[in-house]
């Protein structure tokens, strides 16, 4: 049982860590290292005195499966549930998504009708594509890219148009690249166990359900699809650490990570920049992969090429702000697939889902513009030198292309999130098998959380570091 774990990065993945340690039987001595002002990483949330709530983050959570039901459980273990807005399934911002395809909006097809019928953008009826994935041979490569497993599955319209949109939608990526066998292990499995992805999903992997309580109940119950919390979700964040203060861990903001060297004694020694020292018997990082790999020792080299084979992309995030203007559909938002604006990838009607954050005041459209991805700098040039003027421009002359909305926002945040979205790359199962591996051969005190390596939604994070606190701690 270590006796002081240091958790470097306090993004809700170190703050998940933190939680789950000190709510151990015998807790260690915590102390939680974040290089920049704040705490929460890219849960970011400005408020401002008029009640607006603008995410330059994640703005909603998933509660399904057994992740989202653990995130509420610990949601309501911190006292959150008043603060809770969920989603229903019947409301419009679970019902309908939309692509912008051909210069117009489509809704994406859903229910039978929707699949029996040809759907514009599609050109012929979805079912065609079901019955395809029926027929198709399954796979036996290792990994494939995301593109390549649709388009042999479903055909290469819905590789072009939906898949290429939903990897813009989830990862900012590009299907191209991206391994379906990492980002979406679900699909992959199906396949691999039902030889048809619809099947297999129809047929669900009876995994486990994750915890139980009165809130995850509720979810099930209203038929949640997702949830976000009054303030935002940099609320969560703050009620971790409001949790962690009082149980004596040490939270320290400004403290960057510089360098880890392993002592003669097996423990750690933790570098920080301005000039801080402290020794930890264990050292969870919550780090973007590259960001590790730099301060890892000369020893670590190996570990340290794997992690710097984890790429992430930088997404443009332009908040707006209208007033006296009315949207032309209702919905979560619409995505853009690349064969129609690489830069583009989609917006997120903000008021729709959670029309509590539009503020007091004459009504107002809360929209979020999201630009670039794995297309950024070929559209926009280097991440720190993109002019916000250039980036807002874009973004309302898409708000008017796109939704036909006119007017002059009344407030605009453009927010470049560099290096934001790891990219789970064609061969990632493989960096991870080997980085497990070294770890391990080497007996290193170290455990790796965070979105870089198994998932980068809200609720992977948490669960990566419920995980590694459970290995440490024997749980
Ligand atoms: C625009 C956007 C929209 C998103 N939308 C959704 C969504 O709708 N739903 C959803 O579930 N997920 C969403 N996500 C994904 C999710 O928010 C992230 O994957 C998750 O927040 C990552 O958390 P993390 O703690 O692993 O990493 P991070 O948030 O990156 O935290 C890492 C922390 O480490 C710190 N750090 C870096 N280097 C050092 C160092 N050397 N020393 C000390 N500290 C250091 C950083 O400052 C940061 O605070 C979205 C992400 C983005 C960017
Ligand atoms: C337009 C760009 C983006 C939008 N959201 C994100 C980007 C890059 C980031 C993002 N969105 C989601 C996640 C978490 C993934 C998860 O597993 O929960 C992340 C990192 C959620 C999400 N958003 C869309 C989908 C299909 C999902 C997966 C979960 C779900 O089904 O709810 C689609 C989508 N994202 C955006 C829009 C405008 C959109 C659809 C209209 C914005």
């Amino acid at each position: 049982m270590p006796r002081t774990v240091a958790v470097v990065g306090g993004g809700i993945s170190g703050l998940a860590a933190c939680y789950h340690l000190a709510r151990a039987p015998h807790p260690p001595k915590v102390v939680l290292l974040e290089a920049g002002g704040r705490l929460g990483g890219w849960l970011q949330s400005t408020r401002t005195e008029d009640g607006t709530v603008f995410e330059h983050g994640p703005r909603g959570v998933r509660p399904g499966g057994a992740a989202g039901a653990d995130t509420l459980h610990m949601v309501s273990e911190l006292g959150l549930e008043p603060l809770v807005l969920p989603v229903a399934a019947d409301h419009p911002a679970s019902r309908h998504r939309f692509l912008y395809a051909n210069g117009a909006l489509h809704r994406m097809p859903s229910g039978l009708g929707g699949l029996l019928r040809a759907v514009p953008p599609f050109s012929r009826a979805l079912i065609w594509s079901a019955v395809r994935d029926l027929m198709a041979p399954m796979g036996t490569e290792p990994d494939e890219s995301i593109h390549s497993f649709a388009r042999r599955r479903f055909g290469a319209e819905v590789a072009d148009v939906a898949v290429d949109s939903l990897c813009r939608g989830v990862f900012a990526g590009d299907c191209r690249q991206l391994s379906v066998r990492s980002c979406f292990p679900a699909l992959f499995r199906a396949e691999r166990t039902r030889r048809s992805v619809l099947l297999g999903l129809a047929m669900g992997e009876g995994r486990p359900r994750g915890a139980t309580s009165a809130l995850v109940l509720r979810a099930r119950e209203e038929r949640w699809t997702q949830w976000a919390l009054r303030g935002g979700m940099q609320t969560l964040p703050e009620a971790i650490a409001a949790f962690l203060r009082p149980r004596g861990a040490e939270l320290l903001c400004h403290a960057e990570l510089q360098r880890l060297r392993l002592r003669h004694d097996g423990t750690w020694q933790v570098l920080t920049l301005p000039d801080s020292t402290i020794t930890a018997d264990h050292v969870i990082s919550a780090l973007p992969a590259a960001a590790l790999a730099r301060a890892l020792p000369p020893e670590a080299q190996p570990l340290a090429q794997q992690l710097t084979h984890i790429p992430a992309v930088t997404v443009a995030v332009v908040n707006l702000q209208y007033r006296g203007v009315t949207l032309p559909v209702t919905g979560f938002g619409h995505l853009v697939p690349s064969s129609e604006d690489e830069a583009l990838l989609g917006i997120v009607y903000d008021s729709v889902a959670f029309p509590q954050h539009d503020g007091s005041g004459s009504p107002s459209v809360r929209l979020t513009v999201m630009l670039g991805g794995s297309w950024f700098q070929r559209s926009f040039g280097e991440p720190t030198a993109a002019p916000p003027a250039v980036l807002l421009q874009r973004a309302q002359r898409a708000v008017r292309e796109q939704l036909g909305v006119m007017g002059t926002p009344v407030r605009s945040v453009v927010r470049v999130q560099q290096s934001c979205i790891p990219q789970y790359t064609l061969g990632h199962w493989q960096r991870m098998e080997r980085i497990g591996r070294w770890v391990e051969e080497q007996r290193l005190p170290l455990s790796l959380i965070g979105a870089s390596y198994s998932g980068v939604s809200v609720n992977d994070c948490i669960a990566s570091a419920k995980a590694a606190v459970g290995r440490l701690l024997g749980g």
